[in-house]
């Protein structure tokens, strides 16, 4: 590669990761031409960078890449790269592969089979080596599980958890149909689908309409008893109306990925909640391998004049 090739920029685990990254670009793309470089590399003549794989950019940065042609977001939602009130008009791509699919799909999987067997409790009985009364829980069969959003990883999603058993339903805001699901759409649909939900899953994207979406008012009507799984975004959630809903017992458990505030701090009151499950941002965070490849596909659709997948639609917010 000549010290004057278009350079495609990664800011993922710096210059140690480098080789790893060139390795998978060169194994999915032999001939796209671009050169790989690490996101902090000072040698990077920045007139030369025309593709940017990122999470997270500093405010301002790309903005100071001429000849950028597309942002490759390292995730599926966009709004750590929207963030950026510098942001210059260009494509940004969403990462959605097989692999985030398949890895929210287990997630949300495994997290509603917890709170369906009480698993929060039964852990916390277990720091105390205290022997249960058991209880005989529901099975699948026996529960409703609803999907806010089904776009690429909530259909997935909601496929697997109906793959097993659960009673599922979807909400989007344009109506469909999905073999083996029912589906609601839009405002208007909403109080039906809360209705007859028993696991809530948030897997919408963070836009003006979604924020704060699980409210204190959304949460009253769902079923009493009914728990929540929010693998979206800490925006979509008033956590003190969660916390609330959980102590009155409107709620029975959570499972929260996602928070305001990333890494949670370690005073945050949710970490010590009984009936609620922390985990780190860990639901779906595709492969380095898996990245490289879907930026790959990408980048050699952009070069071929093609419409890259997973579009970021700015008219629409996702
Ligand atoms: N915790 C984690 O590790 C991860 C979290 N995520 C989160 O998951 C989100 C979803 O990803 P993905 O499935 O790829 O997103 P998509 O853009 O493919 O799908 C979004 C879905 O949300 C629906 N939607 C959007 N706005 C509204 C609204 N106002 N009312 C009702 N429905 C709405 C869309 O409806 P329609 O179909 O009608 O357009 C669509 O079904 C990401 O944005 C990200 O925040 C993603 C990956 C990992
Ligand atoms: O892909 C996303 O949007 C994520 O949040 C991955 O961690």
């Amino acid at each position: 590669m000549s010290s004057s090739s278009p350079v495609l920029l990664v800011k993922s685990g710096g210059a140690a990761a480098l080789p790893e990254w060139r390795a998978s670009f060169h194994e999915f793309a032999p001939g796209l031409g671009l050169e790989v470089c690490a996101w902090d590399d000072p040698e990077v003549d920045p007139a030369r960078v025309e593709y940017v794989l990122v999470w997270q950019p500093e405010a301002g940065r790309l903005a100071r890449f001429p000849n950028l042609k597309a942002i490759i977001s390292s995730a599926a939602g966009v709004d750590h790269i929207l963030a950026d009130p510098h942001l210059p008009d260009l494509p940004i791509v969403r990462m959605v592969t097989p692999e985030t699919q398949q890895r929210m799909a287990e997630f949300t999987v495994m997290s509603s089979l917890m709170l369906l067997k009480d698993m929060p409790r039964i852990v916390a009985q277990q720091a105390r080596a205290q022997w249960l009364e058991f209880s005989t829980p529901r099975t699948a069969l026996e529960t409703r599980v609803g999907v806010l959003g089904l776009g690429a990883l909530g259909l997935a999603t909601a496929r697997m958890h109906a793959t097993i058993g659960f009673d599922t339903a979807g909400w989007a805001r344009s109506p469909r149909s999905e073999k083996g699901l029912s589906c609601y759409a839009g405002a208007d649909q909403l109080p039906a689908f809360l209705a007859r939900t028993d696991i809530l899953i948030c897997l919408l994207p963070e836009t003006e309409d979604t924020r704060h979406l699980l409210d204190a008012d959304l949460l009253r009507q769902l079923p009493r008893g009914a728990a929540v799984i929010n693998v979206g975004r800490g925006s979509h959630l008033c956590l003190p109306d969660l916390l609330a809903a959980l102590d009155e017992g409107q709620l029975s458990g959570a499972v929260l990925d996602v928070f305001d505030e990333e890494p949670l701090p370690a005073d945050a009151a949710v970490w010590r909640h009984p009936r609620v499950l922390v985990t780190p941002h860990a639901a779906a965070t595709p492969s380095r391998r898996e990245r490289a490849r879907q930026a790959a596909v990408a980048i050699s659709a952009m070069l071929g004049g093609l419409p890259p997948p997973h579009l970021y639609d700015r008219a629409r917010g996702y």
